[in-house]
C-alpha cells in the first residue's frame, strides 16, 4: 500500500457490513492483501460456516473463501475497532440496517459505500441515507463501476473501478488499500455523478434484458443502451455531476458491463420481463436483489420532484417507459412501441445547455488527472 500523509497507523482493520455477493467480494480483496477482516452477516449460523469451512452457504457457491476472512453476526465484535468499514447492504435495506448498528460506529470510521440506488422512500442517493442515519459529519466515500463479485472472487483478469469522496485524500487511501494487480481504484471527488451512474445504469440494464428478451437484436441493444445513457448525462447535470464522470467508469463503464455481460442481476430481470413473465412471477420465483427495480420508481418520482419543465416523460423516455413497465401499466413491447414513435428531435437537443453548464463548472477541468 501506498501511504499518504494521512494514512492511518497500522495495524488497519475492515469490517465489512452486508455478507452477500459484493460484501463478500470485498471482503476477499481485503483478506488477500493481509488486513484482518471481518464480515458482519445477520445469522449466527452463517459466520460459523464461514469461520469454520470458508466458504458462504447460499453465495459465492463453489469459491474457497480466504483464511483471514472472519464472519460474526455481533456488530460490537467488528465496527468499533474498524479502522474502515464497507457498507454492502442493498440501498433499500440500508436504512433499516444502519439504524441497527449505528450505536457500534465510532463517529470518525470513515465508511466506503459499494451500494448503488437511490432509496424509494427519500429519493435519497446512499450518501444522503448515510448522512441522515450517521449523521452530516460522516467520513464518506463511494465505490463503483463494473465491477462483478464473481469475477473479483475468481481473480479473473482485472477490474477498474472509481471511489468518489468529497475527501480527496481519503479516495486516495481506499484506493491504496483495496487496489492489487487485478483490482484498479481510480479517485474522484464527484461523488453526485457516481452515484448517479452506479444507480440508474441498473435501470438500464433492465431495459437492455427486456430488449434480449423480446429478441430485438444488437442495433435496437445499442439504441437503447446509448439513449439510457444520454439520460443518465442529462440527469448527471441536472444534479451537478460532471459530464466526464458520466462518461467514466462509473457511468457508462457500468451501464456497458451491466446490460452486455452475462452476470447482471438487473439484466436477467429484465430479460424475463421482456419473455412476459410478470413482475409477481419473477419476485417469487428469485431471491437476488435486482437494485433496478426500485431505483427506476425513485428515479421517475426524483425527476418530476428535481427537474424543472414539462412532460419530463419526452426527456426521460426510457427511465419513465421502464418505471410504466415495472408498474404494470404498459407491457415491453408497448414500452418500445411509445420508444420508437416519440415526436423528431435532435439527436442531443440539450448540448448547448451542456456547454454553459460545462464552462461554469470549472472543477471539472481541476483534478482531470484523478479519473
Ligand atoms: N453483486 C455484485 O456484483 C455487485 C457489484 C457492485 C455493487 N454491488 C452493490 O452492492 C450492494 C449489495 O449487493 P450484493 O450483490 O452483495 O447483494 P446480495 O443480495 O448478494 O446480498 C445482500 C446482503 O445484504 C444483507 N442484508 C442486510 N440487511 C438486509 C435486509 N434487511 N434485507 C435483505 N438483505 C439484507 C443480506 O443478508 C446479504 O448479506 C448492492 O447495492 C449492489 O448494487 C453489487
Ligand atoms: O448484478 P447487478 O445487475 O446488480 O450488477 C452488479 C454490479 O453493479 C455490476 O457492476
Amino acid at each position: 500500500m501506498q501511504a499518504s500523509p494521512s494514512s492511518p497507523t497500522y495495524p488497519i482493520r475492515i469490517a465489512v457490513m452486508g455478507g452477500g455477493n459484493f460484501g463478500l467480494a470485498m471482503g476477499t480483496l481485503c483478506a488477500r492483501q493481509g488486513y484482518p477482516t471481518t464480515i458482519l452477516v445477520r445469522d449466527e449460523e452463517i459466520a460459523q460456516t464461514i469461520n469454520s469451512e470458508h466458504r458462504h452457504p447460499r453465495y459465492m457457491q463453489g469459491i474457497e473463501l480466504p483464511t483471514g476472512l472472519r464472519a460474526t453476526s455481533d456488530p460490537n465484535e467488528c465496527l468499533p475497532d474498524a479502522t474502515y468499514i464497507i457498507h454492502a447492504v442493498p440501498c433499500q435495506y440500508s436504512r433499516g440496517f444502519l439504524e441497527s448498528v449505528k450505536d457500534f460506529i465510532p463517529a470518525q470510521t470513515p465508511i466506503l459505500s459499494v451500494s448503488k440506488g437511490i432509496e424509494t422512500s427519500s429519493m435519497g442517493f446512499m450518501a444522503d441515507l448515510i448522512k441522515d442515519v450517521l449523521g452530516e459529519d460522516r467520513p464518506l466515500a463511494f465505490l463503483s463501476g463494473p465491477s462483478f463479485a464473481r469475477e473479483i472472487v475468481e481473480g479473473l483478469g482485472a477490474t477498474a473501478v472509481v471511489i468518489a469522496s468529497e475527501d480527496l485524500d481519503l479516495a486516495r487511501d481506499l484506493a491504496a488499500l483495496i487496489s492489487d494487480g487485478r483490482f484498479k481504484c481510480f479517485t474522484s471527488t464527484d461523488v453526485i455523478g457516481v452515484e448517479i451512474g452506479g444507480a440508474v445504469k441498473n435501470v438500464i440494464a433492465l431495459g437492455a434484458g427486456m430488449c434480449e428478451g423480446l429478441g430485438l437484436g444488437t442495433n435496437a441493444m445499442s439504441g437503447l443502451v446509448t439513449r439510457g445513457c444520454n439520460e443518465m448525462r442529462r440527469l448527471g447535470l441536472t444534479f451537478g455531476a460532471r459530464p466526464s464522470t458520466i462518461a467514466g467508469l462509473s457511468g457508462v463503464g457500468d451501464t456497458f458491463g451491466t446490460c452486455f455481460g452475462p452476470l447482471s442481476r438487473n439484466r436477467k430481470f429484465g430479460y424475463r420481463l421482456g419473455k412476459g413473465e410478470t413482475m409477481e412471477e419473477i419476485l417469487a420465483s428469485t431471491s437476488e436483489v435486482a437494485e433496478g427495480v426500485d431505483t427506476a420508481l425513485a428515479v421517475v418520482r426524483l425527476i418530476e420532484k428535481e427537474c424543472k419543465g414539462y412532460r419530463l416523460d419526452l426527456k426521460y423516455p426510457i427511465l419513465f417507459g421502464i418505471a410504466r413497465i415495472l408498474e404494470g401499466k404498459s407491457t415491453p413491447l408497448e414500452g418500445l412501441e411509445l420508444l420508437m414513435n416519440m415526436p423528431m428531435q435532435m439527436e442531443n437537443f440539450d448540448e448547448g445547455r451542456l456547454g454553459k453548464e460545462r464552462r461554469r463548472d470549472k472543477s471539472d477541468f481541476e483534478d482531470k488527472t484523478d479519473e
